[in-house]
């Protein structure tokens, strides 16, 4: 065990240097990054055609369970055990009495870990030391060098240590999770349980981007923009506040890691935090440096503050609460306040993506990708819970990602290294692959178990619906490391319609891909009544003086949402900037546009039902081997989709959505009623350009329903 002691001269930047950190010719742009010599070079197939997928994401912090306290919250997480249960109180893990090591990185590291805590405002920043803070009884033996010796106006925080456990294996931050944070628990199949606390989603209303003067003209603001505006100096006191907060804590996780697969345009991210959950979390989400890259690792090109235990402060300008998520994108630095949902940093990345690869004509995508043995690529876009990762994660074919990729002039690259998966109502038989990767190393957000067998329900929505698991890419058998391919063959657009009047496949020429990609559909209800056992549990456990008789069941109706780009919570420019590019690639490679529903058939939420996975999985195979390509088609009436006659393995009946409704009557109003969503939601583009000459654009608004 090594307790090197080390005491770093820190660097405090003055305004005048932070004016001209990364900012100064209103370009940005990161170093460029070295190339990974492990990885292969993505290799283009020549007249690949792709077709386009859509991926809807929506803010989850509205289906919240039931509790007030802490303490309710955790009453939550663990469920009586069967009566079999030992009555056993306090029955605690044995901690091993070895703190965690950190293998790589000395002094370098550690200079470079205390140059990012460094305070703005003070003399100093804090002395950061490696290694667990239970090892630091010896440490006190160490002799002061005469670096340490006070200056007059030095501050108390400057004369202490932080402890910094740097890239933890994911066995240690098991140890620190179960030993320091309550509500960590190892599950039956070796998954590390956790709780976000009180967010259990993200907060896009709380999201702030610095505008300056070049962010000011590059990115989208006002109407329809998630970006919030915050100023530099608001910026600045959040940042304070959140490194304060760091530094006041006996230790703190540093992570240091990659995003994107293409070699080429690699970005390097240190993320800061507090918790053990957030470091393990990031170890899964983002790419794994080797020990040699690690070594070798030097500058991050973005840094995250994550205190997200601390709260931001009302008083400060452009607060509204007291969660912030703050990109400062001159700074190449995000601050999290006031929440600990870990997913906050894995899309600030990615808004962070989808201001950087543009610049380099690389578009960023909100979407899973596989590839075929053939090599045929397929894009999957959709909202939040339509299917992104259920869908591209098929064991016939090889996952490249789940969630977030690029598509340069070489092809596809995954940006991250890992998968987030919606566990809600997950079972082995129906998503096998998801289902073995919630093993060992494996981040389990919010889930309910038993107390005793720590065997997962995961139709238990106490905590949230939105229970996630994160884990490495490699966890899926046929994934496809290095996370790269060629370009995309198909493009799908996934829409979970639960007014059930989209076809559940329809094939789409070019404008009307653009068209349903900036429109970014969805139609999503709560999942409540997706069992009546269930229905009844939930209420059970809900039941409070809120509840009222009546509300309980059935009335719930479906809610259309409507995302640019299906992810407009994430992109920083205007969704026709995307779409144009989207539209350039998919010419150039002859890809083909699908629109795939699933969502509803045969009527409503509430009157029909969910289309079968196995049926959507029938239609996407049906796609990806090329013969739905070759099948007879005809045309929808209003939205003017293609909907083929026959696929193979599903029932012919349900390729037509009227047919499928009893009330023919009802289907048209419904029909007409999405149709009249579609139209009002386009309206904001209609006034927008998309791409050079603007005929596209012609087209695109001919490609809506007609009525
Ligand atoms: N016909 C269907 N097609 C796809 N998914 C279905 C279908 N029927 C039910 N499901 C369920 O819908 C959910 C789709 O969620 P998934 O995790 O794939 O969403 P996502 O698009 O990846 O969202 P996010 O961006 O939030 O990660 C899964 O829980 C899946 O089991
Ligand atoms: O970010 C999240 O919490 C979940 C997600 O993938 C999305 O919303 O697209
Ligand atoms: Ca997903
Ligand atoms: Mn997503």
């Amino acid at each position: 065990m090594c307790n090197l002691i080390v005491y770093i001269d820190i660097f405090i930047p003055t305004l005048a240097d932070m004016a001209g950190n990364g900012n100064t010719d209103g370009e940005f742009s990161f170093s460029a990054a070295a190339a990974r010599d492990a990885l292969p070079r993505i290799t283009t197939e020549k007249g690949a055609k792709s077709t386009t997928s859509s991926d809807v994401c929506h803010d989850d912090t509205a289906s919240r369970g039931n509790f007030q306290t802490i303490d309710q919250l955790h009453s939550l997480q663990k469920k009586r055990s069967a009566p079999t249960t030992p009555l056993k109180e306090g029955g605690g893990v044995v901690m091993g009495t070895s703190g965690p090591t950190t293998p790589v990185s000395g002094e370098s590291m550690l200079q470079s870990v205390s140059a990012s805590l460094a305070s703005l405002t003070r003399e100093t920043g804090p002395k950061v030391i490696r290694g667990d803070p239970t090892s630091a009884a010896k440490v006190a033996h160490v002799p002061q060098t005469p670096t340490s010796v006070p200056a007059a106006d030095v501050s108390d925080s400057s004369l202490k240590f932080t402890h910094v456990l740097h890239n933890l294996s994911p066995a240690e931050l098991y140890e620190q999770a179960i030993k320091y944070e309550k509500g960590s628990f190892v599950t039956s199949t070796g998954a590390l349980a956790t709780l976000s606390g009180a967010k259990t989603g993200r907060s896009p209303k709380d999201k702030r981007v610095v505008k300056d003067e070049t962010t000011a003209s590059e990115l989208w603001w006002g109407k329809g923009s998630p970006n919030i505006e915050m100023d530099e100096q608001s910026f600045l006191v959040n940042r304070e506040r959140a490194v304060d907060y760091l530094n006041s804590l006996d230790k703190v996780f540093v992570n240091d890691q990659y995003l994107n697969w293409d070699p080429e345009n690699k970005i390097k991210v240190r993320i800061v935090s507090a918790r053990a959950y957030h470091s393990l979390f990031m170890h899964n989400m983002c790419i794994r440096p080797t020990p040699e890259e690690l070594e070798n690792f030097g500058t991050p090109d973005f840094t995250i503050y994550n205190a997200g235990k601390f709260p931001c402060n009302r008083f400060t300008h452009y607060m509204t609460s007291s969660t912030s998520v703050d990109i400062n994108l001159g700074r190449r630095e995000m601050v999290i306040l006031g929440t600990q949902y870990a997913g906050e940093m894995k899309k600030g990345l990615f808004g962070v993506m989808h201001y950087l690869m543009p610049k380099r004509k690389i578009l960023s995508l909100h979407s899973g990708c596989n590839m075929g043995k053939d090599g045929d690529v397929a894009l999957f876009f959709g909202l939040s819970g339509t299917g992104k990762t259920t869908l591209s994660t098929d064991h016939n074919r090889y996952l490249i990602g789940d969630d977030e990729h690029c598509w340069s002039e070489s092809g596809v690259s995954n940006i991250e290294g890992g998968c987030y998966a919606k566990c809600i109502d997950l079972s082995r038989e129906k998503e096998p692959d998801i289902w073995n990767a919630i093993k060992f190393g494996t981040v389990l957000e919010n889930v309910v178990f038993d107390e005793h067998t720590r065997e997962v329900d995961y139709t238990d929505k106490s905590v949230t619906e939105n229970t996630r698991a994160a884990y490495p890419i490699e966890y899926i058998p046929n994934s496809k490391i290095p996370c790269v391919g060629p370009h995309p063959k198909n493009v799908i657009l996934l829409a979970c319609d639960a007014f059930g009047v989209l076809p559940p496949v329809s094939k789409l020429d070019l404008a009307q891909t653009m068209y349903h990609f900036i429109s970014g559909y969805t139609a999503l209800v709560s999942l409540l009544s997706s069992s009546k056992t269930q229905l009844n549990k939930t209420f059970r456990l809900m039941r409070n003086e809120s509840m009222v008789a009546g509300t309980e069941e059935g009335v719930k109706e479906p809610r259309a949402t409507f995302s640019a780009c299906f992810g407009a919570a994430f992109i920083m420019l205007h969704p026709t900037k995307y779409a144009a590019m989207l539209a350039e690639k998919m010419q150039a490679q002859g890809a083909t546009g699908w629109l795939v529903n699933t969502g509803w058939s045969g009527g409503s939420y509430g009157s029909g039902s969910r289309i079968k996975l196995a049926y959507t999985r029938k239609i996407i195979d049906a796609i990806h081997s090329g013969s739905l390509l070759n099948a007879t088609y005809q045309k929808t009436e209003i939205f003017g989709l293609e909907i083929p006659n026959e696929v193979e393995g599903v029932p012919s009946e349900i390729l037509e959505p009227m047919n499928a409704w009893e009330d023919k009557v009802a289907y048209k109003d419904t029909l007409l009623k999405l149709a009249g969503l579609f139209r009002n939601n386009f309206e904001t583009f209609t006034s927008h350009k998309i791409g050079e000459d603007g005929k596209l654009t012609e087209e695109i608004l001919a490609a809506g329903p007609n009525f």
